[in-house]
């Protein structure tokens, strides 16, 4: 096995697998002196003691990068990703210029199949790129699978975090010999780590979730730090504030230390590159937006047109198990199916008729008659259903998972679809009953 470079991680696994032999490789001589000297080039408590107990054993530094590529059989690459300086997405988008150097390094020198794990934190999609370059580069019959294995480690308290680690994450893809990569890799760390907290996802999940983290750890921190500003000017006390927000098991204590902002190397340009990606995929961080959104997929996957069409809206209420329809988000998603001129079929079991009239007609301000003529409010599910083009489920009801979804089948107009805003959906037995399922922020997995 071989790390480039990656320090503590490497480390920690040649302590915890002393069959295995770990050489971290570096383009940066002086790094390598460092490491092979009395004076490792980094301060991590409890690194130095590790280190000095494994080097010559089966931990080795060297600037040899070939001859360590030629002889591992997993690779882990942990370059730097800075924020780009210059060109498309300059301030933004990760540079993977030293991702795609080590990357077309290890297809050009390699003879033998490699498992090659992202460890660096890269843009979602990255191992797609990383895929193309070892196809394009690699010698005759030389083959690769790749892995997404985010570091979650915290500077200061690194060995700490690596030994107990709350997750360990690896993004593969569902092939035969991805799953064999991801069950390999898994067994590494099942050395010291309790098999359920080596969490297996497909290669893009893990990649983003690496960003999704980071940004939500600072959003806590921003947060806090917004509320302290709050409390200096009314005499409230942050620290107070803190303590008692964190109380709530929901929320939790740790992360909410207001300071003068977050600093590190890493929070500032995930966030970045998470926003970058989002912007390069032209999703505004609006709230109403995910509304839309879920009624623009549900207009285009009825072949753009959604006009005299009937769909069964599943919920009414802002949540399950209340009545409550504030600011729910049928109100925004029933208004622009009535903007098509679609008929809405609105079930819930909670929420009654003259909520839903006063909800439409006065917060929405659906004009009366268009209400009494596209709206139609039902007993059941069933009955809503009949007929329909769509069901769309717009609050999570325990009793939406356990319709007998083949008879609603069988009383809809065909193709049927249904589109689950909310995850509680049973996909695969939904699809072989012969639904068009769509399910909010899943897609088809495309093989990289
Ligand atoms: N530092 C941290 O606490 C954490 C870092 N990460 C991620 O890990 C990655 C690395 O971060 P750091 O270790 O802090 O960066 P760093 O800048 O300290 O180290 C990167 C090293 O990679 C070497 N390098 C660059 N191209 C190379 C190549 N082609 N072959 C061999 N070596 C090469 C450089 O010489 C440098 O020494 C980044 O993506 C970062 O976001 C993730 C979690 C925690
Ligand atoms: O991707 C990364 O590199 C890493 O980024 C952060 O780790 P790190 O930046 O090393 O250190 P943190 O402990 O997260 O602190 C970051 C900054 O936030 C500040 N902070 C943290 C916590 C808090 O409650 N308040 C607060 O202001 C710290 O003082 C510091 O300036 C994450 O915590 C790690 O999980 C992640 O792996």
């Amino acid at each position: 096995m071989i790390i480039i470079p990656g320090g503590p991680t490497c480390a920690v696994i040649a302590s915890k697998c002393p069959d295995i032999s770990v050489t971290i490789v570096d383009i940066n001589q002086q790094r390598i002196d460092a490491w092979n000297s009395s004076k490792i080039p980094i301060y991590e408590p409890g690194l130095d003691e590790i280190v000095s107990v494994q080097r010559g054993k089966n931990l080795f530094f060297s600037s040899d990068v070939d001859t360590a590529i030629i002889e591992a059989d997993l690779i882990f690459v942990s370059v730097n990703t800075p924020t780009k300086k210059s060109g498309m997405g300059a301030g933004f988008a990760a540079d993977l210029a030293y991702i795609e150097s080590a990357t077309r390094r290890i297809a050009q020198v390699s003879t033998s199949h490699k498992i090659v794990i992202e460890k660096s934190t890269v843009p979602c999609r990255t191992a797609e790129s990383m895929r193309k370059i070892l196809d394009a580069n690699a010698r005759p019959g030389v083959t690769f699978d790749i892995l997404s294995n985010p570091e979650f480690l915290a500077e200061g308290t690194a060995i700490k975090d690596l030994m107990n680690p709350d997750r360990v994450l690896i993004g593969h893809l569902s092939t035969k010999s991805g799953v064999a990569a991801q069950q390999l890799l898994s067994s590494v760390y099942a050395r010291w780590v309790p098999v359920e907290r080596i969490v297996g996802t497909g290669l893009w999940s893990s990649e983003l979730t690496k960003l999704a983290s980071n940004a939500l750890l600072a959003q806590r921190i921003s947060s806090i730090n917004a509320l302290s500003a709050i409390c200096e000017a009314t005499g409230a006390d942050v620290d107070e504030v803190s303590r008692a927000c964190g109380l709530d098991s929901r929320i939790g204590p740790k992360f909410l230390k207001a300071s003068v902002g977050f600093g590190g190397s890493c929070f500032q340009k995930d966030i970045l590159n998470l926003v970058y990606l989002a912007k390069s995929l032209n999703l505004p961080e609006v709230a109403n937006y995910w509304n839309q959104r879920f009624a623009a997929k549900v207009v285009q996957e009825l072949f753009n047109t959604i006009t005299n069409k009937k769909i069964a809206v599943f919920g009414f209420a802002f949540k399950k198990d209340t009545g409550d329809t504030r600011e729910s988000p049928a109100l925004a998603m029933i208004k622009s199916f009535l903007d098509e001129k679609a008929h809405v079929r609105v079930y819930d079991p909670q929420v009654p008729e003259s909520q839903m009239r006063h909800d439409l007609t006065v917060e929405v301000g659906i004009p009366e008659d268009e209400y009494n003529k596209f709206v139609t409010v039902h007993e059941t599910a069933y009955s809503a259903a009949e007929d329909c083009d769509a069901i769309v489920v717009l609050t999570e009801w325990d009793e939406f998972k356990e319709l007998e979804y083949s008879k609603l089948y069988e009383k809809m107009n065909k193709p049927a679809c249904i589109f689950d805003g909310r995850l509680i959906l049973p996909v695969d037995s939904l699809s072989q009953i012969g639904f068009k399922v769509f399910s909010l922020g899943k897609s088809s997995e495309i093989d990289v």
